[in-house]
């Protein structure tokens, strides 16, 4: 954890957690992220938003090198994590995937049962010694993800069967078992019920005590209830970042006018 912090007119500003400069993206000859500089905090949620194709999604997955999957994928700029460059390539990329976890948009347990899909991560990095230490991070986890007491008595039930909002708390159960330091999120209520919506976005509320969080979100009422910044991006840039509620009560470009009144997207 980053301690260091300032105080400026009574207000304390952390150290930011991930700082990106000149950061560009491009699939092919498609400039899909143009020259973004941003600053993301600790212990916060930070939204991002913007018109479908706008490169949420392709930003996002610049800050644990998912792009690097993708062939004609390039990345330029520099992505700061604590301050070291998570392009360098002395980065191993599986363990920066362990450090800044992802859920996606559509719950993807793995199929193996509800104690095996929180258990896998911890395994394969060698977190814990025994099956006592186990069994501690899968229960740990799973309350954490706020999913324990609906699935303590069938952890040998295979995760698919649980409900997609149980699915996808499962994920962010198997997200937070590695201990994560930041965990990004792609529309992670998309596929869900506005009940199992809630009950995330509650979620999400209360894990940001302990993790920084950046989600995806195609909702504005969503953003607005759950991040204190908010980020719009247009066309590849992005346009302001700033708290959340400046965003939508004062934004300063035009461009971010129009689409949180719904005057395009
Ligand atoms: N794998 C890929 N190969 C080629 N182009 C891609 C790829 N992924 C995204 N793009 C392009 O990059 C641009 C940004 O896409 P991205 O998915 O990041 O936007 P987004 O804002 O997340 O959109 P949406 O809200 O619709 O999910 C788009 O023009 C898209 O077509």
């Amino acid at each position: 954890m980053n301690v260091s912090a300032n105080v400026e007119n009574g207000v304390t500003h952390a150290e930011p957690k991930i700082v990106a400069q000149k950061v560009q993206v491009y699939y092919g000859d498609k400039h899909a992220i143009k020259d973004v500089d941003i600053k993301i905090q600790p212990r916060s949620v930070t939204a991002f938003i913007g018109p479908s194709g706008c490169g949420k999604s392709t930003f996002l997955r610049t800050l644990n090198r998912m792009n690097d999957t993708i062939d004609i994928c390039r990345v330029e700029g520099d992505i700061l994590i604590d301050g070291e460059n998570i392009y360098d390539p002395k980065v191993d990329p599986v363990q920066l995937r362990a450090k800044v976890g992802m859920v996606f948009q559509k719950p993807n347990p793995f199929p193996k049962s509800i104690y095996e899909n929180v258990a896998y991560g911890p395994r394969i990095h060698g977190l814990t010694r025994n099956k006592a230490e186990l069994d501690e991070v899968v229960s740990a986890s799973l309350q954490k993800a706020g999913l324990w007491n609906e699935v303590k008595d069938r952890l040998d039930g295979p995760g698919t069967g649980l409900s997609g909002g149980q699915q996808q708390r499962l994920c962010i159960a198997r997200a937070i078992a590695v201990s994560p330091e930041v965990i990004l999120m792609d529309e992670p209520c998309s596929a869900l019920d506005p009940i199992a919506t809630a009950k995330v976005e509650e979620l999400i509320d209360e894990l940001r005590a302990n993790f920084t969080i950046v989600i995806v979100t195609h909702s504005m009422q969503q953003a607005a209830r759950v991040s204190q910044r908010t980020a719009f991006f247009h066309l590849g840039n992005l346009v302001e970042e700033g708290a959340t509620q400046d965003i939508f009560t004062n934004p300063q470009d035009k461009r971010t006018q129009d689409y949180i009144t719904g005057r395009f997207g």
